[in-house]
């Protein structure tokens, strides 16, 4: 049995893999974690996920001794929350996105002394279209034209999605581009002819979509298109709960869902 505490559970993350934690005979909820004065503080979690975990009450601080933390918050929460497991040798998974160079590089310095994964996404078939996005660019090199389109539901506070971040990031090293001298995030005004080796990422937030990521890439002639859609959290969840089975008793370091996934 793996101890794991879950921190932003009260979140559309947070909820789903709360509930599905309760359904894992491997795995048992020792904290549920808000933040200094949320409004679900001190209340029992059973009564918002309306089933398991009738032993845990939602607080603002780590306890119980998980072996892992589960973390899909905000950058802040997130180094907040590791600065807690360097100090208390818990193991993190985080799937937090939009953290800057800076709080990356504490994540990857923490990784020195606890285990620490990371992924932008953890559902096993976005993992599977990182690698399919590199293969199909390796393939059809620089003459084609490369364009990201990922979609996400209203409330989301960052764009571009950390999935499409990676998407590009894996292009680019498998065509020898840079993201800083390649990459723009959307078009307006007089742009002229876009560069061969352009990549445009464009970034739509609308009613409840979960999140859906497509990559095109534009011959003369032809267009070839990538797509994944999220039908609902749990391909998120379900990958993370997979990401803590993993990293439980693992040395310190730095993983990744190819790590968790064996792939
Ligand atoms: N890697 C992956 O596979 C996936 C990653 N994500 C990422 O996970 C993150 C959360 O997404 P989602 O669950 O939809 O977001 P929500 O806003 O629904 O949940 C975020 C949770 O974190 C808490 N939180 C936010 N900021 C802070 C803070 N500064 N201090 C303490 N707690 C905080 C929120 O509490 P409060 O209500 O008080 O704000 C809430 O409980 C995002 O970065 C998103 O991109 C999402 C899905 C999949
Ligand atoms: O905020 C979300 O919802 C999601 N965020 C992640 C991202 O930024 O890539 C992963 C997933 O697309 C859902």
């Amino acid at each position: 049995m793996i101890n794991v505490a879950i921190n932003g559970v009260c979140g559309r993350m947070g909820l789903r893999i709360a509930t599905l934690v309760a359904e894992d005979k491997d795995l048992q909820l020792v904290a549920a974690l808000e933040r200094k004065g949320h409004q679900c503080i001190g209340k029992n979690l059973s009564t918002i996920i309306s089933r398991g975990h009738n032993d845990i009450t939602i607080s603002e601080e780590l306890s119980g001794s998980p072996e892992v933390l589960i973390d899909f918050t905000s950058p802040d929460s997130t180094m907040n929350r590791l600065k807690a497991c360097v100090d208390r040798g818990v193991a993190i998974v985080t799937g937090t996105t939009g953290l800057d160079k800076k709080q990356m590089g504490q994540l990857k310095d923490a990784s020195q002394t606890i285990p620490c994964l990371f992924s932008p996404n953890m559902s096993v078939g976005v993992n599977l279209l990182f690698n399919l996005a590199e293969y199909v660019s390796k393939i059809l090199g620089n003459e084609t034209d490369i364009e990201i389109i990922e979609s996400h539901h209203r409330y989301k506070k960052d764009a571009p999605s950390g999935t499409a971040l990676r998407l590009a990031e894996n292009i680019c090293s498998a065509t020898d581009r840079k993201m800083d001298e390649v990459v723009i995030y959307g078009r307006k005004g007089i742009t002229d002819e876009r560069p061969q080796d352009q990549i445009c990422i464009h970034s739509i937030r609308s009613g409840d979509i979960v999140g859906e990521h497509t990559v095109t890439f534009c011959n003369a002639g032809e267009r070839l298109e990538l797509v994944h859609k999220a039908q609902t959290r749990d391909s998120f969840a379900l990958g993370s709960l997979r990401a803590a089975k993993f990293l439980a008793g693992k040395p310190p370091g730095y993983y990744n869902m190819k790590d968790a996934l064996g792939s």
